[in-house]
């Protein structure tokens, strides 16, 4: 039985198919600190966030069986994702559920400064008919500089069109084509600054972001220009906001996120005649909120089940063509790892996996990600590797990837191969997927072979000599060790050989040493394929 702890308010329609799953149990138990939060984490494997809940290192620390986080909604700034990285769990979030309603929220928001909705609503309720003091502007035919160009960004350009505005957009992955499709005018964030009469943000917040709007730009800014953010406190710099404002360049600003969430009472937001405020509402409607737990929920029961899953933001995102033509070979590509790991002694130095056939013709990272995870899990445990962590893991330990590709495959349409290079020596195999017959090992070193990469093998480098198999079969068959199935492989008659057992069950290891001790037999070694 898996079990999720839900640690913020997420939709419970949102998250039915997790309770409702027979093989799921679900806790609820939103509001935890730090403290608290780390005492419970470790029985959970799965942790389901909005923004509140904090997941640090120390969380991810105890979170002893923990393998997926999942955000039900964009933003991540509050997981530690290199944490999470290093300890291989995965960290999913809802991209697409909540876009149209925090692009809404910035409309909200951008007419209430231009019209002073708020200000307006309090002195009115307060008993003042006060018609004078809140002149507005219109939108149109104003000019709206929107930066960052993505999901949310780009909605908010499309509806400021039918409010008549001029966009001007800056995103770094926009490109000119892009942004004739939308009708707006691509620019820099210095003309927007000195251009736009209103301004939107709706980037990620990082390093390059972190007060991307500071006191250079309020410098140049164009008188009047009003300000929204909806998207991450510290884009914008509020000290630098507050200066400018009073020192009447900036007309108005409404923000929905602060640097510190909740701000201190104190903040100078808060009493801001200029400025309009609230409590981190982008997200929050009844539609977004269930999107967002659905699709996260739906993610979370793939993880959990071992299923492909979608939406991994500590993993580069396989495109689902991609995804179609890789995923036969995951399973392949672990177990050549786990073989050649298994097969080859001595401290790992260099992984090679040289991709021939079709697959030299398309992006394989993924699928390098589980050969490396085959080699390392045979070294540091499989609970402890997992494919977003495995190349991770295999940079802190100074093993050295390499990828060859080749558009042609001799016999095969596809063919994986992996070399393995450790201090001591050097193997290799090579495998492929047959068609109607599954994954096949068709090389081992320099011997053509055709084993299925499954169960129990047992590995044996010989001399090609007469007697040698029967003496094999006898020993085993004596230790009650029953052979399925036997594969032999040489060059030359006479020459060096291979023999590739499968066997019922594990080898006891007094029966490899009697093995390794026969005459004309030079190795022999258990490998383990899952
Ligand atoms: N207030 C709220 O409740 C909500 C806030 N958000 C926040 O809104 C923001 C945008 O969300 P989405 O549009 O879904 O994300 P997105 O990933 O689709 O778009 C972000 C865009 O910012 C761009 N970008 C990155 N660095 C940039 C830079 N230095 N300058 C200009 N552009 C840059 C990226 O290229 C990308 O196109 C995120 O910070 C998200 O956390 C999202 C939902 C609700
Ligand atoms: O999705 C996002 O990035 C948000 O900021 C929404 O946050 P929330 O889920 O409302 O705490």
């Amino acid at each position: 039985m898996y079990k999720v702890l839900v640690s913020d308010p997420i939709s419970d329609l949102g998250i039915q198919q997790l309770v409702e799953a027979t093989d799921v149990a679900v806790d609820k138990n939103p509001g935890l600190s730090e403290d608290e939060l780390v005492a419970i984490i470790g029985e959970y494997d799965a942790l389901l966030v909005r923004s509140q809940t904090r997941v640090t290192a120390r969380v991810m620390e105890a979170g002893k069986k923990l393998k997926v986080v999942g955000r039900a909604g964009v933003g991540v700034d509050n997981i530690d994702l290199e944490a999470a990285t290093q300890r291989g769990i995965i960290v999913i979030n809802a991209p697409d559920g909540n876009t149209i309603t925090t692009c809404e929220h910035t409309f909200a928001m951008m007419m209430a400064v231009a019209r002073h909705i708020p200000q307006a609503y309090a002195k009115t309720v307060g008993g003042t008919w006060d018609r004078k003091s809140f002149l507005g502007v219109e939108l149109r035919n104003k000019t709206l500089g929107v930066l960052g160009m993505g999901r949310i960004g780009s909605e908010v350009a499309k509806r400021a069109k039918a409010f008549g505005m001029n966009i001007m957009g800056y995103d770094p992955f926009m490109t000119e084509e892009r942004a004739e499709k939308l009708g707006i005018k691509l620019a820099s964030v210095d003309e927007i600054v000195r251009e736009a009469d209103f301004m939107t943000v709706h980037t990620p917040l990082t390093s390059e972001t972190r007060h991307m709007i500071g006191r250079p730009q309020f410098a140049v800014m164009k008188p009047g220009m009003r300000i929204v953010n909806c998207a991450r406190g510290g884009i914008i710099d509020e000290i630098a906001l507050v200066d400018a404002i009073d020192e009447g360049i900036v007309a108005g600003a409404a923000f929905d996120v602060f640097e510190v969430e909740p701000p201190a009472a104190d903040h100078p937001f808060l009493t801001h005649p200029k400025i309009i405020v609230t409590p981190h509402l982008g997200a929050s409607t009844v539609e977004a909120q269930e999107n967002v737990a659905i699709d996260v929920s739906e993610q979370v029961l793939h993880i959990l089940r071992d299923e492909p899953f979608m939406n991994a933001v500590n993993m580069p995102p396989i495109p689902a063509n991609l995804q179609s033509k890789l995923q036969p070979y995951f399973s392949l590509g672990e177990k050549l790892g786990s073989f050649i790991a298994q097969s080859t002694e001595g401290p790992v130095q260099e992984i090679v996996v040289s991709y021939s056939g079709e697959l030299a013709e398309v992006d394989t990272q993924p699928l390098t990600r589980y050969v490396v995870r085959g080699v390392l899990s045979h070294h540091l445990g499989l609970e402890q590797v997992n494919v977003v962590n495995s190349m991770h893991l295999a940079k802190l330990r100074d093993v050295n990837i390499v990828i060859q590709k080749s558009s042609t495959a001799k016999d095969f349409t596809n063919l994986v191969t992996v070399t393995l290079r450790t201090k001591k020596e050097e193997h290799v195999v090579s495998g492929t997927l047959l068609t109607g017959y599954g994954p096949r090992i068709v090389q081992i070193d320099k011997f053509p072979v055709d084993v299925t990469p499954e169960g129990n093998l047992i590995l044996i480098s010989h001399n090609d000599k007469p007697g040698i198999i029967g003496r094999v079969g006898t020993l085993l068959g004596s230790n009650d060790v029953n052979i399925a199935t036997m594969q032999v492989g040489r060059q030359l008659e006479g020459g060096s050989a291979i023999m590739v057992l499968r066997v019922d069950k594990g080898t006891p290891k007094e029966v490899l040493q009697q093995l390794t001790n026969m005459p004309e037999l030079n190795t022999a070694k258990e490998i383990i394929l899952a």
